[in-house]
């Protein structure tokens, strides 16, 4: 993917309560607000419609927080051996206790790489006590409830680029 754009503001990613442990969570990142792009937020509002409508009925007030870009690089691989492993994010569920993840309702995930550009980097949800593999295919928006447990499995090789963001709402009940 033609990365140039982000590729120089990405920090080290953080966990839906704003903190940074690499045991669970490494990766980069960087946010950009949604107005600023108006014809992709009209493109994910039709597609909240049309998700809300046909698999998650929940009441939805709009996307918050803006839009996350994820950069996973691949292991390092030193004389054939990893020398350090690759990037991942461990099993979490994307709703916070503080802050504007309390009200995220649905993760939406875009995959902005083509999988041949990387190994591993799985992203996967557990709703039944099985992982499942979500799709790969560059350009999907995997969507899913924001408080499953999903997780992306390590880059081995390559780099992996995603885009996340939220639908929020009021609290279930
Ligand atoms: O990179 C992905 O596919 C998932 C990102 C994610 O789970 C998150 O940002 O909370
Ligand atoms: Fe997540």
């Amino acid at each position: 993917m033609q990365e140039g754009a982000f590729a120089e503001g990405m920090k080290a990613a953080k966990l839906a309560g704003g903190t940074a442990l690499k045991s669970v969570r490494s990766a980069e990142s960087c946010w950009i607000d949604l107005e600023a792009y108006a014809w992709f937020e009209r493109k994910m509002l039709r597609a909240l419609s049309e998700i809300t409508r046909t698999y998650f009925p929940f009441e939805i007030d709009g996307f918050a927080e803006g839009i996350q870009v994820l950069r996973y690089e691949g292991a390092a691989v030193t004389d054939g051996a990893a020398s350090q492993p690759g990037d991942f994010y461990d099993w979490h569920s994307d709703v916070g206790s503080s802050g504007s993840t309390r009200s995220r309702k649905l993760t939406f995930v875009i995959q902005l790489s083509d999988p041949s550009d990387y190994s591993g980097g799985q992203l996967e949800v557990n709703t039944t006590g099985d992982a499942c593999p979500l799709p790969t295919e560059q350009g999907t928006l995997v969507a899913f409830p924001a408080f499953a447990l999903h997780r992306v499995t390590p880059v081995t090789q390559g780099t992996r680029w995603s885009l996340a963001l939220w639908a929020h709402g009021p609290a279930f009940r």
